[in-house]
């Protein structure tokens, strides 16, 4: 078996031999010109992972990091077999679904007294005590418990060897770079590596080690040892949002048959030829929207490579299919049940 290959070169290695899903190249640019306004405004930024989201932590020490490792750990399969039956946790008076009902738990355990974010804490964490603090508002339970109580415990235990507990330990050893991020949360914790076999060549996605570094960035507001050089180096995170809202906006298409077994709710393994062409499809589209992006405020001669990145298109992206629920209702999503997005 040949090099590993990093997210961005397995991204645009998949998009050059797909068979049933192909990137847009006019639908890209089209989606590029769509998010020109939008771009310099407040929501795009890095701020917007702070104000638009009142469940993400408020600060910026030693334990929002903590939060943020212990949520991306658990960040993976949220959908629900039935729409109108599935895993919700009422909150501060609001009922929260998918992504968000996860942290609506830990929250809400936080507040009972729970110390769930600590290593010390969810390393030992038995299937019961994980049970009560991700109980549903519904009788519909959590995707995926068993494994989420393997990878907590497996991630504390590691954490609590190799760093003392803090993910901010592992941060500083990144020296403010977050390739160097990236590789420490790969060489460390099994559950992140997020790879597979296509034509032959290993590709990488890594959803949510880089969703962790991009998080971890956010949380620390770009400041201190979250201020990295290399944070335009990241990818999007290949989740099963991110595709249904290409789609929807017309930079990415399916084959037919590739849309009937969608439609059709076929339950696809992670590694099937279908899933990697739809994650690879997706990242190598939206580096064709950043580029774009750039090249528009090139042209007016604002350099935004600061202020453009793969992390903030994502963000923006997953936002949007988020508020876009409705209108994105006849695209369907790929379904896998997998710990890695
Ligand atoms: N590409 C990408 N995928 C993301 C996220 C997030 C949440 N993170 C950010 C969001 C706000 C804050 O800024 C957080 O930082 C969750 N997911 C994935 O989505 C799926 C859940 O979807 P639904 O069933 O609709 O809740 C599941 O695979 C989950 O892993 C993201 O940002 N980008």
């Amino acid at each position: 078996m040949e090099v590993l290959l990093s997210p961005l070169e397995s991204a645009k290695f998949i998009a050059g031999n797909s068979k049933d899903v192909f990137v847009d190249e006019d639908g890209a640019r089209r989606v590029a010109e769509s998010l020109f306004d939008k771009a310099s405004a407040a929501e795009f930024g890095l701020a917007g992972w702070k104000s638009l989201h009142e469940l993400n932590p408020r600060s910026a020490g030693e334990e929002a990091v903590d939060w943020v490792f212990l949520v991306d750990t658990l960040n993976f399969s949220f959908w629900s077999e039935h729409e109108d039956r599935k895993y919700l946790v009422k909150y501060k008076g609001k009922t929260y679904s998918g992504y968000w009902s996860l942290c609506a738990a830990v929250n809400r355990a936080l507040d009972d007294g729970i110390p769930i974010t600590s290593a010390s804490y969810f390393a030992t964490m038995t299937l019961d005590q994980i049970r009560h603090v991700f109980r549903s508002d519904t009788e519909v339970p959590i995707p995926l418990i068993e494994e989420r109580h393997r990878v907590l415990n497996e991630s504390g235990t590691i954490l609590l060897e190799k760093f003392g507990g803090s993910f901010l330990t592992c941060v500083k050893m990144s020296g403010k770079s977050a390739q160097k991020l990236l590789r420490l949360v790969l060489d460390n914790f099994p559950s992140y590596r997020d790879e597979a076999v296509f034509e032959k060549k290993k590709v990488s996605f890594y959803k949510r080690a880089q969703i962790l570094v991009a998080d971890t960035w956010s949380v620390l507001e770009g400041k201190g040892h979250g201020s990295f050089n290399d944070i335009s180096s990241l990818t999007i995170f290949a989740d099963y949002r991110i595709p249904q809202v290409l789609v929807h906006l017309k930079a990415m298409k399916y084959s037919e048959e590739l849309m009937k077994k969608l439609r059709e709710e076929t339950v696809f393994k992670s590694g099937d030829r279908e899933e990697v062409e739809i994650r690879g499809c997706s990242v190598w589209c939206c580096a064709l929207i950043c580029k774009h992006l750039l090249e528009l405020y090139e042209k007016k001669g604002q350099d935004m490579r600061e202020k453009i990145n793969a992390v903030l298109l994502d963000y923006y992206l997953w936002d949007y299919a988020r508020d876009h629920r409705e209108e994105m209702k006849d695209i369907p999503f790929h379904r896998v049940r997998c710990i890695y997005y």
